[in-house]
């Protein structure tokens, strides 16, 4: 009879919230409040915390099952392998239980108290991110992040939902934005964590392709990504504070993705511009969305 596998002492908070990957959540969100401030149309305070507390849970949830269904490379990447699962500080189950809960509870809690457009699009971001990019692509193909990170681009869509009940131009844009940032964004990075992916198995651009293409794919994506960012002042869409800081950030985007995109080298500092286009890509985020919201509200 061969004896059971002790069970794990019950997991700390900590560990939970670990799973919902709270830092980059944060911007996650932040751009899903930003889409609902800059809509047409006022919401009530109460509602609105409730919609973007949704819109945190949803997409702590997805982050919470993606962690349960990668355990196993997680425990393989150095980045990854102090997470609660592959350091074993959490049954796999708890987080599949949490990540079901939580991405239920807050769907359900955005239908009945918010409305059901901004319901809708946060499950299918959630199903997406688990789905789409967890499950089908990330370990199948380079492309993984450029179709999976669609997910990502949904909370500013569930935002002005949340305020409007419906979807428009202006926050198809922000989702066009966010979609075509992530390959610069992650392809950044992947250039320098590059070994633990190709450890992992997992096939991202650097590993299949090589970093030469890399680059390349990381100039290219960032052209349609200006465009994006900055045609909703010429469509009159936004007012100029946020069309100049628009400019302005993305022109900035430009330049250091075209160092990247060149293999620019900075004195003996190895993958310097590529370091620099990684965290950059996080504030350049963080200030085009800040700037939409001061834009609808003080212009
Ligand atoms: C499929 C799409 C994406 C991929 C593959 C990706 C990948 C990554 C990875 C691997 C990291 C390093 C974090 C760590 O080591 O734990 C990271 C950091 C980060 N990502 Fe992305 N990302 C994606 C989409 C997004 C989106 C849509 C946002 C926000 C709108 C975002 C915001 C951030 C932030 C804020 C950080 C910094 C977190 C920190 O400082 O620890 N990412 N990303
Ligand atoms: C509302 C809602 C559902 C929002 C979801 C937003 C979303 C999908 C953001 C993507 C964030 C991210 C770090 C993806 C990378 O996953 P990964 O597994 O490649 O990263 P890892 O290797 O660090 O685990």
């Amino acid at each position: 009879m061969t004896p059971a596998t002790p069970l794990l002492p019950p997991a700390d908070w900590r560990d939970f919230l670990a799973l919902t990957k709270p830092r980059v959540m944060t911007l996650v969100v932040f751009t899903g409040l930003c889409g609902m401030l800059a809509a047409p149309v006022g919401i009530d305070p109460v509602l609105g915390f409730t919609a973007i507390l949704c819109i945190a849970l949803g997409a702590g949830a997805a982050g919470a099952l993606n962690q349960w269904y990668e355990a196993d490379i997680d425990a393989v990447m150095k980045r990854t392998a102090q997470r609660p699962l592959p350091a074993g500080r959490m049954e796999r189950q708890s987080a599949l239980h949490f990540g079901v809960g939580l991405g239920a509870f807050s769907v359900i809690l955005m239908g009945l108290a918010v409305n059901l457009a901004a319901a809708a699009i946060l499950a299918v971001s959630i199903l997406f991110y688990v789905l789409i990019y967890t499950v089908w692509l990330k370990r199948r193909t380079p492309q993984n992040i450029v179709i999976g990170g669609a997910a990502g681009a949904f909370p500013p869509l569930i935002g002005w939902a949340a305020a409007t009940g419906e979807v428009a131009l202006l926050p198809l844009l922000l989702f066009a934005l966010v979609f075509l940032w992530t390959p610069p964004h992650f392809w950044a990075l992947a250039l320098f964590v590059k070994t633990d992916y190709a450890n992992a198995g997992v096939p991202m651009l650097p590993v299949v392709a090589g970093e030469a293409a890399t680059r390349r794919q990381i100039g290219l994506y960032t052209i349609p990504m200006a465009a994006a960012a900055v045609a909703p002042w010429p469509l009159g869409l936004t007012g100029p504070i946020y069309g100049v800081v628009a400019v302005a950030l993305t022109a900035a985007f430009c330049v250091l993705a075209a160092l990247v995109a060149a293999g620019a080298k900075r004195g003996g500092t190895p993958m310097f511009y590529e370091k620099r286009l990684f965290a950059y890509s996080i504030l350049y985020l963080f200030v085009i969305f800040g700037a939409l919201v001061v834009d609808r509200w003080v212009a």
